[in-house]
């Protein structure tokens, strides 16, 4: 594993030479220096501290005179150092503040060697603003994961974080008027101080396009939010109006009360950072330019407000003609959130691949790029540590690189189990925006070979054969010790379900590959051994049925996109070719998939059915769906079952008389059903106990088109 600083430098130069790393240091930089966050962090990097025989460290920035001599090595773009490592000294200069705190990251890393090399390293970042957008839906981060998180960005230059939980409900409706409770507030100031001490411009965001009048007393209300927020030592905003309908969704209004905080708030503070903001039309395909809402932004804000995009689609890897779309409308660079690896709209996967698709191209395009993580803090390091890479220097960005030196990153000393795992838990599985990644790359060859070989004509490829067994030996072994590690217990403890799983799929693979084995061969051991892979199957269905049961997609999947589908393919290949040979019945389905969805509702036809228990459920999306009049959603059974409830939500209180629900026993005859509203809420639940179903049908019987939410499409059967 050769060295490599992260992100990537700029330009590093290293001789042959080298110096002991100084077990004391002497500072040579002017007394203000002694106040900022570089020098809080050179002085922890040696044993002995400071002290006046020490190894003299230069360190400043342009200006400062004690690094005069060195001003023109320091490169002009704003966070851009100069660090040089001599016989007889360090030098560090930053073209500003947390250009001289980066320099002392890169020596922090060069320390590690165990000695300095003799080196110049000249280094800027490609994107002014990198970081993360706390933005998803599901359970925030704890207030530790957050502080962690905080550390993480400093070490991987990364500037901004910006707090934005959608289920924070001090953030969003309903009490983003309200000033936080002091526990919250307390914490929240810690994690400003804990930002400011590791170069992370923090900004906290509110989100009150749901429910805001655009009038004086919501406008002061926000204000005073602002300035509650700016008590406890924020100094940077956003006000995003994404996933919101009705008068929130005005870009007069949005840029109106934008441009108000920049003139009252932001200009007159003086040491506030520029104001982000997140529009509702915030990707391409929800965009209608015809119609202005995005020139109208485009005019009419302040040229110092930041407008953030999510690109092509709500996840999209993004690139030039990306770009070349959107900052002529914005008459500014887009300030990009990058949805992955967020995971709220397909919860049951863990997305711990490599970041790779966006352009290499586009440095120049963007005034940010941030990504919007898991809610898993940890498991999301993979990705964002790869995210700080790409930003910083796009043209150097090597994708798999970077995922190799992230995980060993995270965990050093169990690096090659954590990749074994990684690898096969990546893709996100079907889901509603057609988002897809690569998985289990280095084994798919071998998967594919084998199955083709044996479903075809019954061969056996034993080069891929070997391959696959060894995987799921491999497999077996890091989920042990992994689940067993004491290393990063935090992260272990979040992706705890998965490991089992994983480590079902890697026993599950070694019993279907004896099973191939022995259906050729004809031997009995075939049924001891089909059994026990059944029992296996049993056991990673309980695993999926029992954590992580979240309303939205509930379960455990791993290895989803070749690993497991291979091995099921195999299981059901090999049990019917031996019952054919052997006259016997055993039950040859690997899983199962009663339901099956089909609408002419663009952006419901890809939601993924889900089978939970004795039911299934649309999986739900979290976007505001455009239903046409006459659009339907419907579900069919494989074979006539029945229901005991039913329960719709669209989020907006009477959608009973705008949509109808029927069913029908025989998929030709229907019959409506009543849906009664639960008191208080939105959701609306169906009379339908003891009905005979084979098909269920919902349709927008309104006669105009419907802005509504998709958040629970749900049946269970007796
Ligand atoms: C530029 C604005 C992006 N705003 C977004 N709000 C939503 C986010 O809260 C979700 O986490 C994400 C993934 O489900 O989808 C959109 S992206």
């Amino acid at each position: 594993q050769e060295f490599h600083l992260q992100p990537t430098p700029q330009e590093y130069q290293a001789g042959q030479d080298s110096v002991m790393v100084p077990v004391q240091y002497s500072l040579q930089a002017e007394t203000a220096f002694r106040e900022t966050p570089a020098f809080h962090l050179l002085n922890t990097l040696f044993p002995k501290g400071e002290g006046k025989d020490g190894f003299p460290v230069y360190v400043g920035v342009k200006g400062d005179k004690s690094v005069k001599k060195y001003v023109r090595r320091v490169p002009k773009q704003a966070e851009g150092y100069y660090l040089g490592i001599e016989k007889d000294r360090i030098v560090i200069v930053g073209a500003d503040e947390r250009g001289a705190y980066y320099g002392v990251q890169t020596l922090a890393q060069l320390m590690t060697l165990g000695k300095l090399p003799l080196a110049e390293v000249t280094d800027y970042p490609d994107v002014p603003y990198r970081g993360v957008v706390e933005g998803f839906y599901g359970t925030p981060w704890s207030h530790e994961a957050r502080l962690r998180q905080l550390e993480f960005y400093g070490r991987n230059k990364m500037n901004v974080y910006l707090y934005g939980p959608k289920d924070d409900p001090y953030h969003s409706t309903p009490n983003w008027r309200k000033p936080y409770p002091a526990k919250e507030a307390s914490q929240l100031k810690e994690l400003v101080d804990k930002a400011n001490e590791n170069g992370v411009i923090f900004y906290w965001a509110i989100h009150p396009g749901q429910d805001i009048k655009w009038n004086e007393e919501d406008r002061d209300l926000l204000l005073k939010k602002f300035e509650s927020m700016y008590q406890l030592g924020v100094r940077a905003f956003a006000v995003f109006f994404d996933d919101i309908s009705g008068e929130g969704t005005k870009a007069e209004k949005q840029a109106e009360l934008l441009n108000y905080l920049d003139d009252h708030f932001v200009k007159v503070k003086g040491d506030v950072e520029p104001l982000v903001m997140c529009p509702t039309e915030y990707n391409k395909s929800w965009s209608d330019v015809k119609g202005g809402y995005l020139t109208t932004l485009g005019d009419k804000l302040n040229k110092g407000i930041q407008i953030m995009w999510t690109g092509n689609r709500v996840i999209a890897c993004i690139d030039k003609e990306s770009m070349d779309f959107i900052n002529p409308l914005l008459k500014r660079k887009a300030y990009i959130w990058w949805n992955f690896p967020v995971s709220d709209y397909v919860r049951d996967h863990l997305l711990m691949g490599p970041v790779y698709g966006n352009g290499l191209d586009i440095k120049d395009d963007m005034s940010a790029f941030v990504s919007n993580p898991m809610e898993r803090a940890e498991a999301s390091k993979i990705a964002l540590y790869s995210v700080a890479d790409y930003a910083w220097n796009l043209e150097k960005y090597d994708s798999n690189a970077s995922w190799k030196r992230a995980i060993r990153d995270l965990m050093p000393n169990h690096a090659a189990y954590l990749e074994t795992f990684a690898a096969h838990n990546s893709d996100l599985g079907e889901n509603g925006h057609g988002f897809r990644r690569d998985e289990s790359v280095a084994l798919q060859p071998a998967l594919k070979s084998l199955l083709a070989a044996y479903e075809k004509n019954g061969e056996m490829d034993e080069a891929a054969y070997k391959q696959v067994a060894e995987e799921c030996d491999k497999i077996i072994v890091a989920a042990d010790r992994l689940l067993a590690s004491k290393e990063s217990r935090e992260l272990i403890e979040e992706i705890k379900p998965w490991l089992m799983q994983f480590k079902l799929i890697g026993e599950y693979g070694r019993e279907v590959l004896k099973m191939v084995r022995l259906q050729k061969q004809g031997g009995q051991e075939f049924v001891a051994v089909h059994d026990h892979a059944q029992a296996l199957q049993t056991l990673m269905y309980e695993v999926d049925a029992t954590y992580n049961q979240n309303p939205y997609q509930p379960g455990v999947k791993s290895g989803s996109k070749y690993l497991l589908p291979t091995f099921n393919s195999l299981f059901e290949t090999s049990t019917q070719r031996y019952n054919k040979a052997a006259g016997t019945t055993l039950d040859s389905r690997a899983v199962y998939m009663p339901y099956t969805l089909s609408s002419n509702v663009k952006q419901l036809a890809l939601l993924p059915m889900r089978q939970k228990g004795k039911g299934g459920n649309v999986s739900p999306s979290n976007e505001v769906i455009i239903w046409q009049a006459g659009g339907e959603v419907a579900v069919a059974m494989d074979y006539v079952r029945t229901l005991e409830s039913l329960l719709v939500d669209l989020g907006t209180q009477g959608a009973e008389k705008n949509f109808r629900l029927e069913i029908s026993a025989d998929g030709v005859n229907w019959k409506t059903v009543d849906l009664r509203p639960v008191p208080g809420r939105t959701l609306l639940s169906a009379e339908v106990s003891g009905m005979k179903v084979l098909k269920i049908r919902f349709t927008n019987v309104s006669g105009s088109e419907q802005k509504v939410y998709f958040k629970q499409f749900r049946f269970v059967e007796q």
